[in-house]
């Protein structure tokens, strides 16, 4: 078997940080690289070219995505200095012909980007038919975040065709190696490696998992303990980025420094003060559990204390947010408890029994229902709605990764408008 090939995939929109990235990948193993189709709308067939200068002697695949005039986009590209040009599998056969036919007359090759098609196996095959010469099995970004996996595509079409195969689409160095051992010819990576503090190790991690797959492990988990990892791993703020700046409760602080918690709400409603139902929400509640109760917008009267939150501890609660006050602040805050409120006050109220467990509520500003994801640290707290937790999830641990490449940049010695082009990417 031939050693799988590394391709390192540069899916940013700035040209000076590709080219940097690029030569850290380079050093760390990555054998092609791929001018990916953000980077291409962003800089133009200047990116391939400037790249091709920069590595004359790697593979350069243009990732153009051809849907049409295949002749002209693969004449371009490979004038620019790409040695393979990328179309999509599902073009038609008159685009995926003068693609190939272009090809030949340019000396490059095509590799065709399975991406959303519907029958991968009949496609795979009758693209190999048409002459192209690479077929990669994709599962796009956005894909990916609602948990379709390239692995499993992969699969889906090995030995089904004699043409190389590629697979792209989220893969780190667990899946890589996966897509190695059930195998893949090229391994294609873009957010582990160019989203990386440390681009070089990353491809360097990569580079050793194809190399020998057996090496590493892959976790089992279940879609719980996922979204739970994936959440404790980010931030509030990278989830409302995730959440395109939705889903942030106002006006809550958090009232015991340096702790997170993160869970599955159980809702309750109560009325000025009665702390009835929010103290019985509290054996409702599983392990991990975030409790939200809304105290009828006031802030005068305290349904929760020190009592309730030593019970809450107890039984696991991962946290407790309030639309209203508590007391016994600092006897909560000397038990290091997520404790997230609008107030504090002295008196509570009385246990009268007024109000409702899991049913719809609003929180600071938000609709809460039972099973919303809450994630809440020191910037505040954010509701995720059920449905969409794992993508939500996989999304900001994607913008966290992207920030940890631009923090690295800035301790360089760059400066976050210039890491960002920020002049250049202003509103027009
Ligand atoms: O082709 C890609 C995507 O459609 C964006 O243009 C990526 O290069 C490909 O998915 C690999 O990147 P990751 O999924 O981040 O590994």
């Amino acid at each position: 078997m031939t050693r799988p090939k590394l391709q390192v995939a540069l899916d940013i929109l700035e040209f000076h940080r590709a080219a940097q990235i690029a030569r850290e990948a380079v050093a760390g193993g990555a054998d092609w690289i791929e001018v990916g189709t953000p980077l291409i709308k962003s800089e133009g067939m200047a990116a391939v070219r400037e790249l091709r200068e920069a590595f004359p002697d790697h593979e350069i695949v243009a990732d153009m995505k051809i849907a049409d005039t295949g002749t002209v986009e693969v004449e371009m590209a490979a004038k620019a200095g790409a040695s393979i040009v990328c179309v999509l599998a599902d073009a038609d056969d008159t685009v995926i012909a003068e693609s190939v036919r272009a090809a030949r007359l340019y000396g490059v090759r095509i590799m065709a980007d399975l991406i959303n098609v519907a029958d991968p196996v009949r496609r795979a095959q009758e693209l190999e038919a048409l002459g192209v010469d690479i077929v990669n099995a994709h599962v796009g970004i956005d894909q990916q975040m609602i948990g379709k996996s390239s692995v499993d595509l992969l699969r889906s079409i090995v030995g089904e065709v004699s043409i190389p195969l590629a697979v792209a689409g989220g893969l780190d160095a667990s899946t890589a190696a996966q897509a190695v051992a059930a195998g893949a010819d090229i391994v294609i990576v873009g957010g582990w490696i160019v989203k990386a503090r440390d681009v070089e190790g990353s491809a360097r991690t990569i580079r050793a998992a194809l190399d020998d797959p057996t090496l590493v492990q892959p976790e089992k988990k279940s879609l719980d303990e996922e979204i739970r990892a994936l959440l404790m791993t980010v931030s509030a703020p990278n989830v409302t980025d995730a959440m395109h700046r939705k889903g942030a409760m106002n006006g809550l602080v958090p009232l015991t420094g340096g702790v997170k918690a993160v869970g599955p709400a159980v809702t309750v409603q109560t009325f000025g003060g009665d702390w009835a139902k929010p103290v019985e929400a509290i054996d409702l509640c599983r392990p991990g559990d975030v409790l939200v109760i809304n105290n009828d917008g006031r802030t005068e009267i305290a349904p929760w204390g020190e009592l309730a939150t030593h019970s809450a501890k107890n039984q696991g609660i991962s946290g407790v947010v309030i639309d209203g006050a508590v007391r016994d602040v600092d006897d909560i805050r000397a038990m290091q408890y997520p404790l997230f409120a609008r107030a504090c006050v002295p008196n509570a109220g009385e246990a009268k029994g007024f109000g409702e467990i899991n049913a719809e509520i609003a929180c600071c500003g938000q609709q809460v229902r039972p099973g919303d994801w809450i994630i809440a640290d020191e910037s505040g707290v954010v509701v995720i709605p059920k449905e969409r937790t794992y993508e939500i999830a996989r999304r900001a641990l994607e913008v966290k990764k992207m920030e940890d490449r631009v923090r690295e940049e800035i301790e360089r010695g760059s400066t976050l408008a210039q890491v960002q082009e920020l002049y250049k990417w202003e509103k027009r």
